[in-house]
Order: structure tokens, then sequence, then C-alpha cells
């Protein structure tokens, strides 16, 4: 009888853990999907193909008089001028600026640049947009995009023909890593909604940085890094490259070619649009992970250009900081970071 009576409890057990089980299945079933919203990276925006601007044939300019190049003349610069992967290496004395004027000039096109000014660091937006006036891409169309969560507080700065600014307001995140790592998100964004259909070239730049010389279309290329001015004496395994292998960002000991900046980079729209899209995947894969890489979207950046080499590298010419002595061999600086009280910025 006991026997029997627990056979039966067993079984019924038995079934009503089923039917409980069946009931929770269909239940999630409907539920609707939720994410978390920092884990979203707006599916629809990167799964659309975009219709860029058009592409633009590259001509030969109708400049014919230029010095003749010499194979056997000695090195133009004292700097590296060709990497290993055959991409030229910008710096003074490298090229020739009114032969490449003459060759990008008639075709027409547009350079986009995206600065981002949030909290205090809209302090930086009158001294770059003055200097970028007087230096950045001159001769063609510009469009300066700029991403703040004040646009009351962006100065009128007037500008020359064909230059264009656009605000966009963004928030403002707590803590100054988040604003820094967030850029990646903001930009691809940006370039889906709207970029990819006004400008051919786009350049990402730091706020709190001047232009003191002419950055012209020696800088134009399919995907543009800049060496850091920190590093570019300093053997890889001393890059501060993240090194835990938890991130998405680690590189090893014996892997890298040189140390970027994330303050300057840059090329064809479309190519920024998969560049800033691939950092902003790690750097949301890193975030499921609680983790932050240590120089937050340059780790990310330098760790995407080992697998994804730019095409064209600019020298620490075009991205330099006002606190180091000029080295001999740097002819020139054209782009560089002001001495900041980054205590009083951040806060
Ligand atoms: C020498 C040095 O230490 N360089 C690192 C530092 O550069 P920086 O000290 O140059 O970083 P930063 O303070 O200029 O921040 C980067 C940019 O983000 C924007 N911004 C940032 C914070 C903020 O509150 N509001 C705002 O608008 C602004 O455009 C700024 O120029 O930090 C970066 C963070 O990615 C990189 O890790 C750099 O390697
Ligand atoms: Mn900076």
């Amino acid at each position: 009888m006991r026997c029997h009576l627990l056979a039966i409890g067993l079984g019924l057990c038995l079934v009503v853990g089923t039917a409980i089980w069946a009931l929770w299945v269909s239940v999630e079933n409907w539920l609707p999907f939720s994410y978390v919203p920092f884990y979203l990276p707006c599916p629809k925006i990167f799964n659309m193909k975009l219709q860029y601007k058009g592409e633009k044939p590259f001509q030969p300019g109708a400049q014919s008089q230029y010095p003749q190049p010499k194979l056997l003349e000695h090195r133009p610069t004292e700097l590296l001028t060709l990497t290993p992967w055959l991409a030229p290496i910008v710096s003074e004395g490298t090229f020739n600026p009114e032969l490449l004027q003459s060759m990008y000039q008639p075709l027409n096109l547009t350079i986009g640049l995206t600065v981002f000014a949030v909290g205090k660091y809209t302090y930086f937006v009158q001294n770059f947009l003055k200097s970028a006036e007087r230096f950045f891409m001159l001769g063609y169309q510009v469009h300066y995009y700029i991403f703040t969560d004040k646009p009351s507080a962006i100065p009128q700065v007037p500008l020359g023909p064909g230059r264009l600014l656009s605000i966009t307001p963004i928030l403002k995140h707590s803590r100054w890593e988040e604003v820094s790592t967030r850029r990646m998100e903001t930009i691809s964004l940006h370039i889906a909604q709207k970029a990819h259909r006004e400008v051919d070239y786009i350049f990402c730049l730091d706020v709190d940085m001047v232009f003191h010389n002419p950055w012209g279309p020696e800088t134009l290329g399919d995907l543009i890094a800049t060496i850091h001015p920190g590093y570019y004496a300093v053997p890889r395994q001393q890059f501060p490259y993240e090194r835990r292998h938890t991130s998405t960002a680690f590189v090893p000991e014996d892997e890298g070619d040189f140390y970027y900046g994330g303050a300057v980079f840059g090329g064809r729209v479309a190519r920024v649009y998969e560049f800033t899209r691939g950092c902003h995947m790690a750097i949301l894969a890193d975030k499921a992970n609680g983790i932050m890489a240590t120089w937050q979207e340059e780790s990310h950046l330098n760790r995407r250009f080992i697998s994804h080499k730019p095409s064209k590298v600019l020298s620490p010419e075009y991205l330099w900081d006002d606190r180091k002595p000029q080295p001999p061999s740097l002819k020139v600086i054209r782009f560089s970071s002001l001495d900041k009280t980054t205590s009083w910025l951040r806060s």
C-alpha cells in the first residue's frame, strides 16, 4: 500500500514538474526580447546598406612642372617613409604639396571632421576652429561635425567659403573615460545616419588641440592612423597596449607596429564607418565583461590597426604635444595638443 502511495506521489511530482516546465517554456517564448541598453548597438542601423556620397574617380591633375623624383637620391627625411606593408608614412619632405593640390582639387571633395566638446571641453572649441580655418584642408569643402552636451556654449567662428559646421547634441556621461570611449559609437552612428551622404573623407580629432601648420590632401587615404608623440622611439614591448587577456583589446608583447594616437584617425567615410563600428563592438564586448581598456578607445583603436592595417600613416607632425620640445627629426608641427589642467577639465 505504502509502495503504491509512493509511486503515485512520485508520478504526480513528475507530471506537475513537466507541466510547470512546459508552462515556463511557453511563457518565455511569449515574453518580449529584452536588451540591456548598453549592449544594444542599434541593430537596424548597423544592418543598413549605406548609399555613400558617390565614388570619385581619381584622375591625374593638371600640373606637370615639379621636381623630378630620383630613385638614387638619399632619403628625403630622417624618418621612415614606408611601413613593412607598404603604406606611406607622411612627413615634411616626403610629398610635393603643390602637386598633390593640383591632383586632388579638381575632385571637388568634401572632408568631414568630427570633434567632441562635452562638459568643460567646450572651452577648446574656439581656438580649435580658428586654427582649423587657417590650416585644415584649405581650398576644400569642409564639414565640421561638433558633438556636445551644450550647443549654446559653441562659439560662432567665421567660416571660409565652402565650409560648414553642424552641431549634434549628445548626452554627457559622468566619467570622462566614458565620454572619450563613446566617441567610436557616436561616430559610427553619425556616419550611418548622415555623414556617409555628405562627405568623402572624414577625420576624427581631439578638441584639446590646435593646428599650427598646413594639413592638406597628403593626409587623404582609405584608412589613416597617426603615430603617437609619446611612443615613436620606444620598443613595442613598452607600448601602453591593453595587456590583459580578458580584454578584446589585448595585444601580446611580440605584436604591434606603431603605437597610434586615439586623438587623430580618419580615412574614406566607408572605411571609417567599418573601423569605428568594429571598435565599438569590441568596446561593447569588454563592457559586457566589466572591463574598460587601459587607454579606453585608444587601446581598441590600436588593437584594430594591427589586424586592419592603415593604408597611410601620419607622422607625429600631425599629432604632437605642446609639452614636448620639437625634436630635430620633425621639421614641422602641424597639429598639437595643448597643455591642459586635466583635473579641472574632467571634474
Ligand atoms: C597623453 C595621454 O594620456 N593621452 C590619453 C588621453 O588623451 P587626452 O588627455 O588627450 O584625452 P582628452 O582629455 O583630450 O579626451 C579625449 C577627447 O574626448 C573629448 N572629451 C573628453 C572628456 C570630456 O569630459 N569631454 C570631452 O569632450 C574631447 O574631444 C577630448 O579631446 O586619454 C585618451 C582617452 O582615450 C587616450 O587614452 C590618450 O592616450
Ligand atoms: Mn586630447
